[in-house]
């Protein structure tokens, strides 16, 4: 059994100036740290944060100017603090500079609780949507999308790594469990407040159910500036599907904490054989 949590903060939801100091809110960086320690002293090992979690631009294309590669300032903080707290973490979509100076990566990075990058994964499904009744957005204006699907042992399982809108894409989930043994699906996200209500925790709980994993979904909410606005409760599901931990959406700060246990993923993968019983319909 580990004990898990995810977190926001006030700062990380709201728009921060890409002149800040390393790119990183000042309120958004003071809110982690708060976090992190409030969270250590009950005994959290894993903590989970939303996408975009140090900067949210205000305009098109501004998240650029503060990308930095993954050995750069913003993530060195980042490894103090993981090491500091003995606590891994998972930050979801980091603006990690890109292949060129007009992209940047959308990067889930997991750091161990020495302060080391155990791992990473760059965003495979960019969000170009005309959402409903909102806005027309183009991720791929500026970000390059990842090529690479990316499961990592933790002593909280098989962690696989996945980033908001991935979450529309149930053969990435597929294939995390089924070729690459996941046993815990990471989502953090900033879902829109238009489609996040209508879809975000139905998804995430087909995903758990579909692959018997627990799915930890770190979400923003709130609004950030004129033009932005996330919704998502942050929920922590187990492998039959029940939501066992949950932020809601209305809360600007706060952390929820579970306990992972992963005799419950065996549990519900031996009663209920679906590795065995899949026939390949999709090939
Ligand atoms: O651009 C940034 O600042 C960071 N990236 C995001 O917030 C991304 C791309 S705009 N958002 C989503 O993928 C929302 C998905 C979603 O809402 C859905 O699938 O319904």
């Amino acid at each position: 059994r580990s004990r898990v949590s995810l977190a926001r903060c006030r700062g990380m939801a709201s728009s921060s100036s890409p002149s800040a100091a390393a790119g990183a809110s000042a309120a958004a960086r003071v809110g982690v740290v708060q976090m992190t320690s409030e969270a250590a002293s009950s005994g959290v090992k894993f903590l989970c944060f939303p996408e975009v979690f140090s900067f949210i631009g205000s305009k098109d294309g501004e998240s650029i100017k503060i990308a930095e590669p993954l050995d750069g300032p913003i993530m060195q903080r980042y490894c103090s603090l993981a090491k500091e707290s003995s606590m891994w973490l998972s930050l979801g979509g980091f603006q990690e500079k890109g292949p060129d100076d007009s992209h940047q990566y959308n990067t889930h990075v997991l750091i161990d609780d020495s302060g080391e990058i155990r791992s990473s994964y760059r965003k495979i499904h960019l969000f170009d949507v005309d959402v409903p009744g909102n806005m027309v957005y183009k991720e791929s204006r500026f970000t390059t999308a990842g090529d690479t699907v990316v499961a990592v042992d933790s002593p909280f399982g098989r962690l696989g790594l996945t980033v908001c809108y991935d979450l529309r894409f149930p053969e990435l989930y597929q294939c995390l469990r089924f070729k690459h043994q996941a046993q815990v699906l990471l989502v953090p996200s900033a879902f829109t407040k238009v489609t996040g209500e209508a879809h975000w925790e139905i998804l995430l709980r087909a995903r758990a159910i579909e692959t018997q994993c627990y799915v930890i979904a770190a979400a923003q909410a709130g609004k950030h500036n004129e033009k932005r606005e996330s919704y998502g409760d942050s929920i922590i599901i187990d492998p039959w599907g029940t939501v066992i931990a949950r932020l809601p959406d209305r809360l600007s700060t706060g952390f929820a904490v579970a306990d992972i246990d992963l005799s419950k993923v065996e549990a519900v993968r031996t009663k209920m054989p679906i590795s065995e019983l899949r026939r390949r319909t999709n090939e």
